[in-house]
């Protein structure tokens, strides 16, 4: 179970409480109204209604002519969308010149387009069905319609939607922040690294992880090791959730536990029964900021980030979770008292375990599509699979 100091006897929480551990520690933030522009990528907090029924009046289909009853037609007038529109009642046997969006004249019995129209002066005359080419107010989306559901994400087409309904700001659940603390000072950030370095393998994956499980990374900084540094960037952060990424263990740079201390903060979870990726750890700042340490090896950070950085997120944002489950289709040996987490990809078979899953490389994970959860001691078929963030 939870251990809550770590210099006291540590026993690891398993991997199945930590993860309802972070669900548990957030709560959905409180929905905004914001412009349509800052919605994109949120989730709508409530039922998107049609503020206007589209068309927002009968209209013309077609450039042409709107008619009323049986041909042929005297031309009256013109109408072109945003023009002004014909005053009256149009009669039988006449017509106006109309253009495409434009509304139609009371009275308009159908439109017909300027290819099937023969005109003669102000006379027109061509075959039409009643209501052809027509557009009747309401007729694509009714005023009032329920177009989108709580919970919708706001995509780049919900927000063309939501303008021609007249929207100008959306009520949204906000995409929480992510500040990323990348610490170690043999970590570097460009070109190859020198004997000794480490190129950063954690910050290049944040990004779209966290955006996939619902929320943006709002600032990365790299902090050289040693306790002050991170003490002041925890302490002025002002993040929904703070992922320090290293200092997570036990040597001599490893400062996170007591930092964290020293700051008043509450340690939630102090290590986790997992394979790799023991040294996670889950605190909240006496601001309310949560801390997700992920361990720096950057197979295990990915592994704590998939355990407790995404369901956090999806709590904050308010986004459901899917579970899966599938058999495995290939050998995987479990570990007797930790939970193993298994790079494999799907297939007809069930799971099949990619390998190349040491703690320090993504090879595997880079070719998986899931992990399978291997819980200690299992001998099973089935297993839990947690989706690896995809592509695009
Ligand atoms: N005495 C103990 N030592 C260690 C334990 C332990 O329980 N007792 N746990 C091991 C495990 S498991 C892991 S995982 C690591 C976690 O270490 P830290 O989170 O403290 O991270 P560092 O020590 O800074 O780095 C570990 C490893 O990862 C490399 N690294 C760090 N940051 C990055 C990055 N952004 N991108 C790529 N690689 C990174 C770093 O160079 C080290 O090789 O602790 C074990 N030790
Ligand atoms: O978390 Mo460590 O393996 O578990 O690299």
């Amino acid at each position: 179970m939870t251990v809550l100091r770590h210099d006291l006897v540590v026993e690891s929480t398993t991997w199945v409480t930590a993860r309802a551990l972070a669900k548990g520690a957030a709560a959905p933030l409180e929905p905004a109204s914001v412009p349509l522009a800052d919605a994109l990528g949120g989730r709508l907090a409530a039922p998107l209604p049609a503020l206007v029924a589209v068309p927002g009046v009968d209209v013309s289909a077609m450039d042409g002519y709107a008619v009323a009853g049986a041909g042929p037609w005297r031309v009256v007038g013109r109408v072109l969308a945003g023009g002004a529109c014909y005053g009256e009642e149009l009669r039988p046997g006449e017509a106006v010149e109309i253009a495409t969006g434009a509304p139609a004249p009371p009275g308009a019995l159908a439109v017909l387009p300027y290819e099937q129209a023969a005109v003669d002066g102000a006379r027109v005359d061509g075959a039409v069905e009643p209501g052809r080419h027509l557009r009747r107010r309401g007729e694509d989306i009714a005023e009032g319609a329920v177009v989108l559901g709580a919970g919708a994400v706001v995509t780049p087409v919900a927000l063309g939607l939501a303008a021609a309904l007249g929207h100008d700001e959306l009520l949204v659940r906000p995409r929480p922040r992510v500040a990323v603390l990348i610490t170690g000072d043999e970590v570097v950030h460009e070109g190859l690294p020198a004997p000794g370095r480490v190129r950063d393998a954690i910050g290049p994956f944040l990004p779209g992880l966290v955006s996939w499980a619902g929320g943006r990374v709002a600032s990365t900084d790299r902090l050289p090791d040693g306790p002050q540094a991170l003490r002041a960037a925890l302490a002025a952060d002002g993040a929904d959730v703070v992922a320090v990424c290293g200092a997570s263990s036990k040597g001599p740079a490893d400062h996170l536990r007591a930092v964290l201390g020293d700051l008043g903060a509450d340690v939630i979870v102090d290590g986790v029964a997992v394979r790799p990726g023991h040294p996670q750890l889950l605190a909240r700042l006496p601001g309310g900021s949560l801390v997700v340490g992920l361990p720096g090896n950057p197979f295990a950070a990915l592994g704590a980030a998939l355990t407790l950085l995404a369901p956090i997120l999806r709590e904050l944002a308010g986004i459901p979770v899917r579970t899966e489950a599938s058999a495995l289709a290939g050998a995987v040996r479990a570990h007797p008292r930790d939970t193993r987490l298994v790079p494999v990809r799907r297939s007809g078979r069930g799971a099949v375990p990619v390998g190349h899953d040491r703690p320090g490389s993504l090879w595997g994970a880079a070719l998986a599509d899931a992990l399978a959860v291997v819980p200690p001691g299992w001998a099973g078929e089935q297993v839990e699979l947690i989706e690896l963030p995809p592509g695009g």
